[in-house]
């Protein structure tokens, strides 16, 4: 295998320069001739959105030069090409997270990745507890802005030298989320009748693995949150910094317990169950998404 032939670095010295993101680049697009514009991350439970794609092109994260693994259930550890309705996609079933013991730069790599295989637009989605009191199970949040709880601490995964060929020392994140395919996407939510479960919010980012307590959950109501979860936050500050425009949906796979009368505990079970019973729906929305992308010109 070529991903063995290239030898995969030891954990301890793996590292994250422009040139070990271009190896792996140079070696996936060695692979496979589909070049891809889009970017899709998937969530927990949510890794069928990649079943979309025609013509697919699969690789192992086990195989792929210097790439992380995965080792949560619900995150396949997948890299699949393919193309949606002609537009070249590439889609990461299972993505990294803080609590896996992974420094941040390698949770955040797989964007380097794709910036260098040629996306344009990024699609992260998460499984998220609903903080906002409206937001019922089921519910898809666009998301509109974020609260980077472990970058309050310092834990910001463009932290250390800049890497001047990704992007600025500074980059700015108060445009992070892309307005008109949050626009784009309430109306193809129209169109396709989910306005009743669609919504716009922040999301708030946590280390993880522990579920929040309920002072937790009422504070980070009170700081403006309306969904928790422990993902994408660090993907897109990385995909906002090398230039790719981001959209980023959360599904409310649970309610965050906010009362101690509550007899409910976040579990894991529970956010894979209500992935699947929005899978469908939630594949529907990205894959028109991306479909109107073509349409509304959004890669100009
Ligand atoms: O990868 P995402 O953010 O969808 O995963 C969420 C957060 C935890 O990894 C897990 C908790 O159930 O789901
Ligand atoms: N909290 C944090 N992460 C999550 C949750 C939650 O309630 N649900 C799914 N991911």
């Amino acid at each position: 295998m070529e991903g063995n032939r290239m030898g995969h670095k030891k954990e301890a010295e793996v590292k994250y320069s422009y040139e070990d993101c271009q190896a792996t680049a140079d070696w996936l697009l060695s692979q496979t001739a589909v070049r891809p514009l889009v970017g899709i991350v998937c969530g927990s439970g949510l890794g069928g959105l990649a079943d979309a794609l025609k013509d697919q092109v699969a690789f192992n994260y086990r195989d792929i030069p210097n790439f992380p693994q995965s080792t949560v259930h619900g995150h396949a550890g997948r890299l699949v090409f393919g193309t949606l309705k002609g537009r070249p996609c590439v889609c990461m079933q299972g993505r990294f997270h803080l609590y896996e013991g992974y420094p941040i730069q390698k949770i955040t790599m797989p964007m380097r990745i794709f910036k260098l295989l040629g996306v344009e637009t990024v699609i992260l989605t998460n499984a998220a507890g609903g903080l906002n009191q409206d937001y019922k199970v089921g519910d898809i949040m666009i998301i509109k802005d974020h609260l980077n709880m472990p970058g309050f601490a310092g834990n910001n995964p463009l932290a250390g030298p800049n890497e001047e060929r990704f992007g600025v020392r500074f980059p700015c994140m108060s445009d992070a989320y892309d307005r008109e395919l949050q626009q784009l996407a309430l109306d193809v939510g129209s169109e396709l009748g989910f306005s009743d479960f669609l919504r716009e919010g922040v999301y708030c980012v946590l280390g993880g693995p522990s579920f929040e307590t309920i002072a937790e959950c009422r504070m980070l109501h009170k700081l403006g949150a309306d969904a928790v979860g422990m993902s994408t936050v660090h993907e897109v500050i990385v995909a906002r910094h090398c230039g790719m425009r981001v959209f980023a949906l959360s599904l409310i796979t649970n309610k965050a317990v906010m009362d101690y009368d509550s007899e409910e505990k976040a579990n894991h079970e529970e956010v894979l169950q209500t992935g699947k019973q929005r899978a469908e729906q939630l594949e529907r929305l990205v894959s028109t998404i991306i479909t109107r992308l073509e349409h509304n010109n959004n890669f100009a």
